[in-house]
């Protein structure tokens, strides 16, 4: 932790400590508790919403699940506090499996729609099961009892104050370790997170039981504060309020959720008080100013690009005036904060605030390559010789159509071998049938002597098959380091616990997993560029970078999909040269190209697809002789690619 970070923290816990005994109006005392509550939610929403990139608006479901487990102990069994909040989190995120299980089959609009119908069942559900939760009725309870007492409304305030920082301790900490990049990744590109053995379905319910744990002590806590429950708290204005917090406040960033809490908390009031109103557009219309000119000034933006927004926020201060009551005007105004916030502070308040003073997103810096930490430090050297991949009769078809028809594909363990073919002639779909994102129609795949056809691509990466695409599909949102350190996300041993709590394991992972990350990075001539987020690189670097990502998969077979495509001259040198330093390393590698000089130079074998069938195999100056390979790229008419054909 920096020295900033901590004297932060010290302000806000010292800030928290004195607030009630400055304050002793319990209104505010109980606003900035219910502020407190909210962001703990919020914690857990933004794991699901910020770095997996789900939408739920099933939150205020669970957040109802959390508050009625404790409504409902207390009430039938008179349960005590550390029973009845544990009891919450657990029970709540095993209703987070549930709310996981669609996320698993859906996503986008139709997850909108599944997570809505769950808060709306959890609704209906506590209104009518009146024996258990006295339906409509609601439940009265009291704060808790400490030490035989009832707690005072300041002691509570405490309590809640210490379960908010200890979660934002818990979910930082999380959120910087390898599972947080696992949630990152399956966000910015599923398929590739599957393909670096990090298993998209298993990490989607992780998010959401934990994100549902953090809603079921936010419930737990929210009945005591509250001290009555009822089922219309939970509706569907709540769950939309949530994910306006998050988005507003700044996803994936801590001090964004408490943004946003203060946001849900606040925009009830806001839109009732039209003095309120009238400050906080002032406020909004100084800073959309102050913003503009530091853009301006900085280059950043320009006139046409800051006149619109900046229209908005002064018209707002001219409505604020004109208007004498909000009552009529609060909906419109709202629609009208909402529609800005989702088009010009995609960022949130964080992220503009951030680009004010010209600070993106903080990633942890990556750390120099250690003498101990060896690109290669993992892979297994193999002898060479031997089959290592069987792909026997295998037959893939889309419809009618025929992408891969009975193709038999022997790989030599130790060598390049090159897959090539004219467009459309089933390489791609080769490369996803070996990797288990396709199951082959018909036939079947051994690797290593075992049948891996019907195996996810997650346990076929994790059993020692990387890939390249041959659309780029790094993760974007995260620097180079990060995305090999998913690669490498298979080193690490440390559960849940241990990354919440930071135990030696974890750190001592952690550690090596960035010197490996940095040899690797070194390996493919990206460490000056080892900080930059992967999204900002150049291509032909992107390309690279991948390669990377791959090898800290510890292979034993990589696939590379098309590794220069769009690359200049200089940049297939120093490719050419990394694939010959892969394979004598003793990794097997398949090639799929279209720069025939390419394969022709540094394969060992290379097999021709045409229309899904296998027409050639061979060394590679037999391949290029062979009559009907010559026909396929000549006589293929318009699917002929011409620089192959050029080159053969
Ligand atoms: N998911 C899919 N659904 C339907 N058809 C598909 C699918 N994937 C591939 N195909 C079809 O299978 C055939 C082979 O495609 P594939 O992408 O494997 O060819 P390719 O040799 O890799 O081509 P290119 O060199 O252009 O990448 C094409 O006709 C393609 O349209």
């Amino acid at each position: 932790m920096s020295m900033k970070k901590i004297i932060l923290s010290l302000i806000g816990i010292a800030l928290l400590a004195v607030y009630p005994q400055l304050i002793t109006n319990p209104y505010y005392v109980h606003l900035v508790e219910t502020i407190l509550i909210y962001a703990i939610l919020l914690f857990g929403l933004d794991i699901v919403v910020g770095y997996t990139g789900q939408v739920s608006l099933g939150h205020a479901g669970l957040f109802g699940v959390g508050s009625y487990i404790t409504g409902v102990l207390i009430m039938k069994y008179s349960v005590a506090w550390y029973l009845a909040i544990p009891a919450s989190i657990a029970g709540t995120a095993l209703f987070g499996v549930i709310l996981a299980l669609p996320a698993l089959r859906v996503t986008g609009p139709y997850l909108a729609m599944v997570t809505l119908a769950f808060g709306t069942i959890v609704q209906i559900l506590i209104n009518e099961m009146t024996d258990l939760t006295n339906g409509p009725m609601g439940i009265t309870l009291s704060k808790p009892d400490m030490f035989g007492k009832q707690m005072t409304d300041t002691s509570f305030f405490y309590m809640v104050a210490i379960f908010m920082v200890l979660s934002l301790l818990v979910v930082d900490r999380l959120l910087r370790s390898h599972l947080g990049r696992a949630f990152e990744a399956l966000r910015d590109s599923p398929i590739a997170s599957d393909c670096m053995g990090v298993s998209v379905y298993r990490y989607k319910v992780y998010a959401f039981v934990i994100s549902a744990g953090f809603a079921g002590l936010a419930g737990s806590l929210y009945s005591y504060s509250e001290q009555y429950i009822s089922p219309n708290t939970y509706s569907f204005e709540l769950t939309i309020l949530f994910l306006l917090a998050v988005i507003m406040g700044g996803r994936k960033t801590r001090s964004g959720a408490m943004i946003g809490a203060i946001v849900v908390v606040m925009l009830p009031s806001l839109l009732q008080d039209v003095a309120l109103f009238r400050q906080i557009a002032i406020a909004a219309a100084v800073i959309g100013v102050l913003g503009s000119a530091i853009g301006l000034a900085r280059k950043r933006s320009t006139l046409a690009s800051v006149a619109v927004p900046l229209a908005v926020t002064f018209g707002m201060v001219f409505v604020s005036f004109k208007i004498d009551n909000m009552v009529d005007w609060r909906l419109t105004i709202f629609g009208l904060m909402t529609l800005f916030v989702v088009y010009y502070l995609q960022d949130g308040i964080v992220g503009y605030l951030r680009g004010l003073v010209g600070r993106g997103v903080r990633h942890t810096k990556a750390v120099a390559g250690s003498k101990h930490a060896d690109a290669f430090e993992g892979v297994r050297q193999e002898a060479a010789g031997g089959t290592l991949l069987h792909a026997n009769k295998v037959l893939m078809q889309f419809g009618g159509l025929k992408a891969l028809n009975q193709v038999d594909l022997v790989v030599e363990r130790g060598t390049v071998h090159g897959l090539i073919g004219p467009n459309g002639s089933g390489k791609s779909t080769m490369m996803n049938v070996l990797t288990g994102i396709y199951k082959p129609t018909a036939g079947k795949v051994e690797f290593a002597g075992a049948v891996i056809s019907g195996r996810s691509p997650a346990q076929i990466a994790l059993g020692g098959i990387a890939r390249t695409f041959q659309n780029v599909q790094l993760f974007g949102e995260m620097t180079a380091t990060e995305n090999v350190l998913v690669g490498l996300h298979h080193t690490f041993r440390s559960t849940v616990g241990d990354a919440m709590l930071q135990t030696p394991r974890v750190v001592r992972e952690e550690r090596a997993a960035r010197e490996r990350a940095a040899a690797i990075l070194d390996f493919v001539g990206l460490s000056s560029l080892a900080n930059e987020e992967a999204r900002n690189l150049p291509y032909g670097k992107q390309r690279l970078l991948e390669i990377g990502r791959a090898l800290a998969l510890d292979p034993r077979l990589l696939l590379l999909d098309e590794p220069a495509a769009g690359l200049t001259a200089p940049d297939i040198r120093e490719l050419m040269a990394i694939i010959r330093k892969i394979r004598d390393h003793g990794i097997t590698i398949i090639l799929i190209e279209h720069h025939m000089d390419v394969v022709m130079t540094i394969s060992d074998t290379v097999t021709v697809l045409d229309f899904g069938q296998k027409i050639a195999e061979g060394a590679p100056a037999q391949v290029q002789a062979d009559r009907k390979v010559i026909e396929a790229y000549l006589g293929g008419g318009a699917e002929t690619d011409p620089p192959a054909a050029a080159a053969l």
